[in-house]
């Protein structure tokens, strides 16, 4: 069954259709270097947008700046309207994969129910009534969004017994406790298994389409979430190049970025490929599948510089 949140409601009217999110020509500088710079990007309301490239290009960086975490070294931000960090509620956020001990007890209600208290940790007090009516209230969400993420089979277990994706999904309703207008994710599908990736790829694409919430989410391959998306931002050292996956994930716009030859080929069942362009440690399962060579001794044989990776 699906759990509609009260959109309508919680929307400020007076904004329209307008941008939710927007970059204008924004660029950041960390460490004296600039990581990218001319970001241009205007996200509407339950838009999904992905955020590609090389590791350590700064997309998880461009999270940080839309959180009002990191200061920008030109151009501006807008969230809902306002500088970044002043949106309060209305941003969601789930940082890069946290993983839990197993034998973790809390149950995985109770971490959803962070989303919404996180900030008051320990024991509940006995409270007089127009409180514990306040405390219904945070439980009533608590299931809402559980059951909007699929998770009520595992969500009294322990979080440390939850699988991967169980976990993924959990954080997920955490995220969304709060009702944002906005959800920023940092590579939820990392280490997750190829269907665990499509169903929650599946999952996010709900929530940008019937909760009408934007979602940004990092990414290392694109192909799993391709088909939801409405438009991605691929980082490159210096530059940045923004739009539809169809108008960005091209061998002539990736060739122009990286300024070195790019081709994306499309294979049979739709996967995309990039063969070439920034260095192959791009994809975190190449950069895995490195380290696991090289414990085998096989070091000699990593896939030279333009080799082939799923797009990103
Ligand atoms: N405060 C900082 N001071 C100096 N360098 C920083 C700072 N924050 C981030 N960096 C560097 O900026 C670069 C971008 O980091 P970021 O985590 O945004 O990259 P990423 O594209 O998300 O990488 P990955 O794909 O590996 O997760 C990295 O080289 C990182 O070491």
């Amino acid at each position: 069954m699906n759990v509609s949140l009260p959109t309508q409601q919680r929307r400020d009217p007076t904004r329209g259709d307008a941008p939710v999110l927007e970059l204008r020509d924004a660029a950041v500088r960390v460490g004296g270097r600039t990581l990218w710079s001319g970001v241009d990007l205007a996200i509407g309301p339950g838009e999904f947008t992905a955020v590609l490239g090389p590791n350590g290009v700064g997309k998880s960086t461009l999270l940080k700046a839309v959180l009002g975490l990191q200061s920008l070294a030109s151009g501006e931000i807008r969230v809902l309207g306002a500088p970044p960090g002043q949106a309060g509620r209305a941003v969601g956020y789930l940082p890069q994969r946290r993983s839990f001990d197993p034998s973790l007890r809390i149950r995985g209600r109770d971490i959803v129910g962070l989303g919404l208290d996180g900030d008051r940790w320990g024991v509940p007090l006995p409270v007089p009534a127009r409180f514990s009516a306040r405390r219904r209230a945070a439980q009533r969400r608590i299931a809402e969004v559980i059951e909007l993420v699929g998770a009520s089979a595992y969500a009294d277990r322990p979080i440390g017994q939850c699988s991967g994706g169980e976990q993924q999904r959990l954080l997920i309703a955490q995220a969304l406790c709060r009702r944002p207008d906005v959800l920023l994710l940092d590579e939820p599908l990392d280490s997750l298994d190829l269907p665990n990736q499509a169903a929650v790829a599946r999952l996010i694409g709900r929530i940008c389409c019937e909760e009408c919430v934007s979602v940004v989410m990092v990414a290392h391959d694109v192909n799993p979430i391709l088909s939801y998306l409405d438009r991605v931002v691929y980082l490159a050292e210096g530059g940045a190049a923004t739009g539809t996956p169809r108008e960005v994930i091209t061998s002539e716009t990736l060739t122009k970025l990286y300024g070195t030859p790019v081709e994306v080929l499309r294979t049979s069942d739709g996967r995309l490929v990039v063969v070439g362009g920034p260095e192959a440690p791009a994809l975190h399962t190449d950069r895995h599948e490195d380290d696991r060579r090289a414990e085998a001794g096989h070091a000699d044989d990593r896939a030279p510089e333009g080799s082939a990776h799923a797009a990103r």
